[in-house]
């Protein structure tokens, strides 16, 4: 059985090809099929998370799963949030939008950094499935002063990880997964398909 990742954010996919294993589909990637991005009009994660989900599945007529995650910092409001892949601007890279955060919180003390990564996943088990599972996952941490590391994706080098005293991009991609938001998601993913049986 094939199952669509319905993102063009290949960070996403490294990171939920190992999460999923346990459910035995056989994962591709939405660009295998040519599926255009998804407008993300929605005015939170899960709404864009739907979008997304339904865009690959309809486009695909196979079962979907999309991620909307980002990360909100406090002492901006929660900001980037929902913007958070185009934080810097349309089409923006992780270092400009890093570089863009670094800006904002520059006078903003250690203590008054802390911030979420929020992620909603929404799965359609069949195109067209009008009851989706959604679940979500959310990871604390602060916002370093700069960044640090090399792995994961997105903000994960200014994203500090207090219980590791290290940044994200510096977590084993396995270890991020078992705390990571989008982890957190995927394990609650999980419960519930084996709950429905
Ligand atoms: O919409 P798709 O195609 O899935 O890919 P995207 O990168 O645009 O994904 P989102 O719209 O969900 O935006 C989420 C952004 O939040 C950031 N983000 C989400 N999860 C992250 C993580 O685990 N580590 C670092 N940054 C993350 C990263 O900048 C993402 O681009
Ligand atoms: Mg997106």
């Amino acid at each position: 059985m094939e199952l669509v990742l319905a993102t063009h954010n290949k960070g996403k996919v490294a990171e939920l090809a190992p999460l999923l294993a346990p459910l035995g589909y056989h994962l591709r990637p939405q660009s295998d099929f040519g599926v255009p991005e998804a407008a993300e009009t929605g005015l939170t994660f899960v709404e864009n998370a739907l979008l997304k989900a339904r865009h690959a599945s309809q486009h695909t007529g196979l079962p979907a799963l999309a991620d909307d995650s980002g990360l909100c910092v406090d002492a901006l409001n929660g900001m980037p949030g929902l913007h958070s892949a185009r934080y810097a601007g349309p089409g923006a890279d992780s270092a400009a939008n890093i570089a863009k955060l670094l800006e904002a919180l520059a006078e903003v003390p250690v203590d008054q950094r802390s911030a979420h990564f929020h992620c909603s996943l929404v799965l359609l088990r069949f195109a067209e499935d009008p009851a989706p599972l959604i679940t979500e996952g959310r990871w604390p941490g602060r916002i370093l002063k700069a960044a640090q590391g090399s792995g994961g994706f997105g903000y994960d080098p200014v994203f500090y990880v207090p219980q590791y005293g290290c940044s994200a991009a510096e977590l084993e991609p396995a270890l991020k997964n078992r705390i990571s938001h989008r982890g957190q998601a995927v394990r609650a993913l999980l419960e519930r398909l084996r709950a429905e049986g």
